[in-house]
């Protein structure tokens, strides 16, 4: 694995393995890459790891969760490789997360402006003045009418809409390379999920930063991403150009997804469940391919 700093991809993740400390596997072997600008989804039913992919990569999984083999580098650079504080300082400054639940993501004891501007200051040296303006610029593209009554606000006296506006002004304000968007919309309800995903595709557009986004809604995945991976039980199931996925879907499981996905203005048959019988095998896939993986010894 060379340093490929020339060319390198926005995000490049290589056979990542993550476990339990036991051993059980939540990621298996999975390898993805984002280009600079570019939308990939992550799709998949609950449980299929795609939060775990963005954790890793944000350097963020829950404790006792390890990464046990597998590489992942931001624009070229092997962040398994750098000190653990290289790597928080690297990621900080370099990526940002628009997270699922836009009230746990907000300190409550504190005022709005401050938890936009404080990383641009601290995480990346900006001067006050300057980290003041840019929030002001963020909160007025997202369409926080006075946002400087808003930035002297606390959370709990906001929306839930109006809360994920504001962190998805804080995520492109540093005008970051890579975003991890997690089920941004999930929490919210319908009209306000549309606007949203709105806001969040304008922006990525005007900014051209790359954006890993977890779904678990194929409607999603088809409104906002060029590229799409299909997980299940931690394994890369599909990947390919979202059109292609939705025209000629590879897999029967991306096939099932699709037929599973309600499709509006189109009357077409009544969504399918997954069929049982072919999660059935794609666990029985799993378990055969983590037999195989103990007895190599990780190969
Ligand atoms: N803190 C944790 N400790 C142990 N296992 C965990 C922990 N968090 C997640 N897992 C397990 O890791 C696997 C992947 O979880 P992950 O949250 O990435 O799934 P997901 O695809 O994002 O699902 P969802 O759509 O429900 O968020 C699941 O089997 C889950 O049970």
């Amino acid at each position: 694995m060379t340093m490929t700093t020339a060319h390198a991809h926005t995000l490049d993740i290589i056979n990542l393995n993550i476990a339990l400390p036991r051993g059980q596997r939540l990621l298996r072997n999975v390898s993805l890459q984002l280009e600079p600008g570019e939308v990939r989804a992550l799709v998949g039913e609950s449980g299929a790891g795609k939060s775990m992919i963005g954790k890793a990569v944000l350097g963020i999984l829950p404790h006792r969760i390890k990464r046990t083999e597998g590489e992942i580098l931001l624009e070229g650079a092997h962040l398994n490789a750098m000190t653990p504080a290289t790597r928080r300082s690297t990621v900080a400054k370099m990526s940002a997360l628009i997270p699922q639940d836009p009230l746990t993501a907000l300190n409550p004891v504190r005022k709005i402006g401050p938890q936009i501007t404080d990383p641009l200051t601290r995480i990346h040296g900006w001067s006050h003045q300057r980290a003041l303006a840019r929030a002001r610029e963020l909160l007025d593209r997202v369409h926080i009418r006075a946002p400087d009554r808003v930035m002297h606000s606390y959370p709990h006296e906001l929306s839930g809409g109006m809360r994920q506006r504001i962190l998805i002004a804080a995520a492109f304000a540093p005008s970051p390379r890579l975003i991890v968007a997690d089920e941004p919309t999930t929490a919210l309800d319908v009209t306000v999920q549309k606007q949203i995903l709105r806001l969040i595709r304008e922006l990525q557009r005007e900014t051209g930063t790359a954006v890993l986004f977890v779904t678990h809604d194929m409607g999603v995945v088809a409104k906002i991403s060029q590229k799409v991976t299909v997980l299940f039980a931690g394994r890369v199931i599909e990947d390919a150009a979202t059109r292609t996925v939705f025209e000629n879907p590879a897999h029967p499981y991306t096939q099932a997804l699709i037929a599973a996905t309600p499709t509006p203005n189109v009357s077409a048959e009544p969504f399918q469940p997954v069929p049982a019988a072919l999660i059935t095998e794609l666990h029985r896939e799993t378990l055969a391919a983590d037999a195989l993986y103990a007895q190599r010894g990780r190969r």
